[in-house]
């Protein structure tokens, strides 16, 4: 049995924390005027914070001061930190837990790869921290998704090579970022989004024991 690596995304992926993004950049876009909805949102998954308020002032055809630029992160950030303060783990997506513990016993390497500077908290909030033998989120990054920088830095940090490692994704950004990698990407919701993914799952109830299995012994 080889040892692979396993990189988890957070948001939508881990946990459902997709819909808290969405929910605060909605309420960020409305008060400055700009049209957000579902369809916007799905270009912001996996793209960090800064891009994402560069894109809604694009949209929006919006120029505004550096001041009030930061003014408007802190204010999203402040009202997406409110819906996690609340979180615990009865969050964790389902059959996440199962699929973790299945690789863990397994003796596969397990990181996590994310754009959000909120990745430890959020993590230690739904009791997975420890689960983590490599963490690399959005404070130990350059570049975002799409480029593969996060994906490399956890494999590194796992000491696996990108060809051995394998990425769960909910984002179409993350999914590139994988394949750039030279990594097997599996996304996490619909095909018709994720369509660029060497394969999709509506979510990790749909993983069995006998694909992970697959996976391991590739
Ligand atoms: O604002 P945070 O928590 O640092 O997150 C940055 C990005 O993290 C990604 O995981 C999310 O998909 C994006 O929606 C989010 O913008
Ligand atoms: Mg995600």
């Amino acid at each position: 049995m080889m040892k692979k690596g396993f990189i988890f995304d957070l948001d939508g992926v881990i946990v459902d924390t997709a819909k808290y993004h969405y929910l605060a950049w909605k309420k960020l876009a409305q008060s400055i005027d700009v049209h957000f909805s579902e369809a916007e949102n799905e270009q912001l998954k996996g793209v960090s914070r800064v891009k994402s308020l560069e894109k809604i002032l694009e949209w929006g055809n919006k120029t505004i001061s550096e001041s009030d630029f930061m003014k408007l992160m802190a204010l999203k950030n402040d009202d997406y930190l409110g819906y996690i303060n609340t979180m615990n783990e009865s969050e964790i997506l389902p059959d996440v837990l199962k699929v973790l513990k299945f690789l863990i016993e397994k003796e596969q390497g397990i990181a996590l790869g994310s754009a959000s500077k909120n990745a430890r908290t959020i993590l230690k909030k739904v009791n997975l921290f420890h689960h983590f033998e490599a963490i690399v989120d959005g404070n130990d990054v350059v570049k975002g998704k799409p480029n593969p920088e996060v994906f490399l830095s956890a494999a590194k940090a796992l000491n696996i090579n990108p060809e051995h490692c394998i990425v769960f994704e909910d984002s179409v950004a993350g999914i590139q970022a994988a394949n750039t990698a030279n990594m097997i990407s599996i996304g996490i919701g619909e095909s018709s989004v994720l369509q660029e993914a060497d394969f999709v799952f509506a979510d990790f109830t749909h993983i069995n024991s006998q694909f992970l299995n697959e996976l391991i012994n590739k």
